[in-house]
């Protein structure tokens, strides 16, 4: 029997489990392909921390939040590389990978491809970030878990008369920040790609005050006033070396009450954005994704990445995915900025 691996990596996002039972059902059903699962990502690869994955082992599990398999941070390219991961693939009699992840991971797959390990990507993230998709499944549940979060603030807002801040995740790019502050109608959304200074912030939350509102702003974990230039970032780095994003939030409510004379709150939603259950968007996508990841595999095309076009899933070279960051663009802040004040 032809047998596929899976492995999810990076952060975790709603979906996941999703897409490994679509690859797991369709890899079956179509192919009477088997599957076992590696726990942690790449850590699980390369330790050969080995899951069988039947088609029992994934019944009901799209619902489900988080990822079955565990994930981490682990760089495949150290600890053994290569050879490691090869001798892995090798001992559980595998034609190749299906590697579920972020722009750090399909990276990380890349390198490998190139000397010579077969993996077919599915992009995974709740930031959006991911050049070559339209959307990557687990925004679209980050976005609603976010709204509901910044409905509850603006009630607790208008009760007290406060401005009310909520910080959101996305690393370098503002779209949990651009989609989540839209639909909850915020008065000002803060994005990294489009920098503003706090005299212009101070001024949205006056104008919402003065119209007899609660003011609300929704702000991006990477979002750095005009003239600041790097986000902040007081927590750090991640095992992977990049800064631990998020508090600008805060340093906002300090600043902003000074200087509008307005009782602010900020809060900061952080992980409650990853976690949980996905939304139905995600878990058809994600579904839509697995199916299609095998389908790359059953046809040798290793290298590439399973993506949604328009409402297509198609197959694109993993450089494609990684060229750049797919970040927000200045047609879309406009279009939002319209609605601020
Ligand atoms: N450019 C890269 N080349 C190789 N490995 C990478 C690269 N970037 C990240 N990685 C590895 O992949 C892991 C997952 O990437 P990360 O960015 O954390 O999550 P995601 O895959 O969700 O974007 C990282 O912790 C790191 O070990
Ligand atoms: O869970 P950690 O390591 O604190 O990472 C937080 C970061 O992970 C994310 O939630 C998702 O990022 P990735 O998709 O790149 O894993 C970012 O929005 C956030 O900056
Ligand atoms: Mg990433």
């Amino acid at each position: 029997m032809k047998k596929l691996g899976i492995l999810t990596s990076g952060g975790d996002c709603p979906g996941v489990n999703a897409v490994i039972r679509g690859a797991v059902l369709g890899g079956e059903v179509v192919h009477g392909y088997g599957f076992v699962g590696f726990r942690d990502g790449w850590r699980g690869v390369l330790e050969q921390d080995v899951v069988p994955l039947p088609r029992r082992s994934v019944r009901g599990i799209s619902r489900l939040g988080g990822t079955i398999l565990g994930t981490s941070r682990t760089n495949p390219l150290e600890g053994g590389g290569t050879g490691a991961v090869r001798e892995s693939l090798r001992r559980n009699g595998l034609m190749g990978l299906i590697a579920i992840g972020g722009e750090g991971t399909l990276a990380a797959a890349k390198a490998l491809c190139d000397q010579g390990v077969n993996v077919v990507g599915v992009p995974k993230t709740i930031d959006n970030d991911l050049g070559a998709t339209d959307y990557t499944f687990g925004f679209d549940s980050a976005v609603q878990t976010a709204t509901e979060a910044i409905d509850r603030l603006r009630t607790t807002g208008e009760s007290h008369h406060r401005c009310m801040i909520a910080e959101v995740m996305g690393r370098n790019a503002g779209w949990i920040a651009l989609h989540s502050g839209m639909a909850s109608g915020a008065h000002a959304i803060l994005i990294p790609e489009h920098p503003v200074s706090l005299d212009q912030i101070s001024t949205w939350v006056m104008s919402a005050r003065d119209r007899g509102r609660a003011p609300l702003v929704v702000v991006a974990e990477a979002f750095a006033p005009e003239g600041q230039g790097t986000p902040y970032a007081p927590r750090g780095l991640d095992t992977f070396g990049r800064p631990r994003l998020g508090g600008i939030g805060r340093l906002l409510e300090q600043q902003l009450q000074e200087t509008t004379g307005i009782e602010t709150r900020a809060t900061v939603l952080g992980h409650i954005q990853r976690g949980g259950e996905p939304t139905a968007y995600d878990r058809v996508l994600a579904t839509r994704l697995g199916l299609a990841a095998v389908e790359a595999a059953a046809n040798g095309s290793w290298g590439t990445m399973v993506s949604l076009r328009g409402t297509d899933i198609v197959t694109v070279g993993l450089e494609l995915a990684l060229g750049s960051l797919k970040v927000v663009s200045e047609a879309r802040y406009k279009e939002a900025a319209v609605l601020f004040g």
